[in-house]
């Protein structure tokens, strides 16, 4: 018995376009996240992927991905559940900050640090400043964080992993989750048994299904799973990578 999980980072948002360090903040894709979204669904349907259940993040650059991915995949009508374990890694005050100035501002290595450490997190923010969503309705009761390593991240999203994704997998279901570049990668550190260093060098493409057939024990059969365009991931990684300079 084999088990199909498929990891789709959303589409560019319009704070990747700009530059910002975004985490929590709800911005919208841009038209050409718009366009990746649609065609990570293409992907889909023409590489034979069918997702049964997908798996969002509360913010709307993953549902709105994930809505223009199975529309085109025609799929979505397939039940969707949703969690802020699932969110961006809380980016702390960095939020709202352009990366070019934060490098600047901080120096190559703490740029670095923040950016891809595995448990260094950025400075706290402030609650009740203008990026913070402490008091957005969405998270109500939920114990929010003010700043976030990937550590952390990996913290709040595995239960969510074990307690939800994990049981529709082991129904035989295909399951799609879209999220975020940190949240996803925090699960990939996970599923490929990586270090800190090794996680560290790691950053996924938007648009992109990524595809991890999982054996019985859930390890993956392919380690670091398999793109569905890998040139235009490869290609779209090491732009992220090189984000701030
Ligand atoms: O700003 C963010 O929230 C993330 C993802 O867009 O950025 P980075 O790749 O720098 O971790």
């Amino acid at each position: 018995m084999t088990y199909t999980l498929v990891l789709l980072r959303h589409g560019e948002s319009e704070w990747n376009a700009k530059n910002l360090f975004t985490g929590w903040v709800d911005v919208p894709l841009s038209e050409k996240g718009r366009a990746e979204a649609t065609r990570g669904g293409e992907l889909l349907k023409e590489k034979g992927v069918t997702p049964d259940v997908v798996h969002t993040s509360l913010l709307r650059r993953a549902m709105n991905t994930a809505n223009l991915a199975l529309d085109a995949a025609d799929l979505l009508w397939i039940p969707v559940k949703r969690s802020w374990r699932l969110n961006e890694r809380h980016y702390g005050a960095l939020q709202g900050m352009d990366k070019k100035k934060a490098r600047e501002e901080f120096g190559d290595v703490k740029f670095a640090e923040y950016r891809r450490s595995y448990d260094v997190p950025p400075p706290a923010i402030e609650l009740g400043s203008e990026w913070s969503q402490d008091a957005d309705p969405r998270y109500a009761g939920e114990p929010i964080p003010r700043a976030e390593a990937l550590a952390q991240v990996l913290d709040r999203a595995l239960p969510y992993f074990e307690g939800e994704i994990v049981p529709d997998l082991k129904a035989g279901k295909t399951v799609l989750v879209a999220a975020h570049g940190n949240s996803l990668r925090a699960i990939v550190k996970y599923l490929d048994d990586l270090t800190p260093d090794e996680i560290a060098a790691v950053n996924l493409p938007t648009g992109i299904p990524l595809v991890y057939e999982l054996d019985e024990f859930l390890k993956p059969i392919v380690k670091g799973g398999e793109y569905l365009d890998p040139e235009a991931a490869a290609a779209g990684a090491a732009a992220v990578a090189n984000q701030g300079k």
